[in-house]
């Protein structure tokens, strides 16, 4: 896999080169298409040679709604509760937050979930929802603000990222079994595929996820960061936190397959303006 912290120097230079002699960006990405090079991995990594705002290269505005404060080191605020900030990345932009959630509040969210669990399911480009060998957990989806327990970890959320309550998606419990994982992806929708109006009708595009971990598997189950080289230990109460521009390649991130025992999250994802209908 390419890494975006590691643009080859000869391509780095071809780049600059390239663009220095007069040539557009347009030009330089239509080249660098035709070299066999991924349209989007290109955008990512010309948008961070030339120094600019990927937007800039999407031909789509970054979302201009509300956006995520990133939780600072060491303890961040979150409605009364201190959560520990215990690690950061910077591109992308990651947040490891310890004590998010109690061990009694993990365990009535898989108890309240479980009877409602189905096999989860993925957008197509269509923007319909698919079943997907790719994501091969079970999951439900709470509504906002459902019970008090779904409302408060609302709450907390809402204050810990700065965002109202109504930009959040009905918090989303998945099941991993033995074997089961979430192969790489990126929770952005892509505004070239077709059913992109469709998906960001409500609310925009999405900005953030947190992934909270409800247990912790026995082995493997990890959220991978492939570009960061970066493994989140899933551990019983705490969260990854990751934000996004629209086509940000960097935020690429996977379930990793649950090696012993089973995994419980559940995710919330952030939309640029109010998901409410
Ligand atoms: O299972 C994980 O660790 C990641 C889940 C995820 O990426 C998602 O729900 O979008
Ligand atoms: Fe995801």
């Amino acid at each position: 896999m390419k890494r975006t912290t590691s643009i080859r120097p000869e391509l780095r230079e071809w780049i600059l080169a390239t663009t220095r002699a007069g040539h557009s960006t347009e030009e330089v990405l239509r080249l660098m298409k035709e070299t066999g090079y991924d349209p989007r991995e290109s955008r990512s990594i010309v948008a961070s040679v030339l120094k600019l705002p990927l937007a800039a290269l999407t031909g789509h505005a970054p979302p201009a709604g509300v956006r995520p404060r990133h939780p600072l080191a060491p303890f961040a605020d979150a409605a009364g509760r201190r959560v520990r900030v215990s690690a950061s990345v910077d591109v992308p932009v990651v947040r490891v937050l310890d004590g998010l959630l109690d061990a009694d509040e993990c365990d009535q969210l898989i108890e309240q979930a479980r009877p409602r669990l189905a096999r989860a399911m993925t957008v197509d480009t269509e923007g319909r929802k698919q079943v997907d060998d790719r994501r091969t957990s079970a999951g439900m989806f709470f509504r906002l603000g459902e019970s008090p327990l779904i409302e408060r970890i609302e709450a907390r959320l809402a204050a810990l990222l700065g965002v109202p309550t109504s930009h959040g998606e009905g918090l989303q419990v998945l099941h991993y079994g033995p074997g089961q994982e979430y192969e790489p992806h990126y929770d952005w929708f892509d505004p070239s595929q077709p059913g992109f109006e469709a998906v960001t009708k409500h609310g925009g595009q999405r900005v953030a996820s947190i992934v909270m971990y409800l247990n912790t598997p026995e082995a493997g189950g990890g959220t991978g960061f492939p570009h960061a080289g970066l493994t989140v230990t899933a551990l019983k109460g705490s969260a990854v936190y990751f934000a996004y521009d629209t086509g940000d390649t960097s935020s690429l991130h996977a379930g990793l397959p649950v090696t012993g025992g089973e995994k419980w999250i559940a995710t919330k994802w952030l939309r640029e303006r109010p998901f409410l209908r």
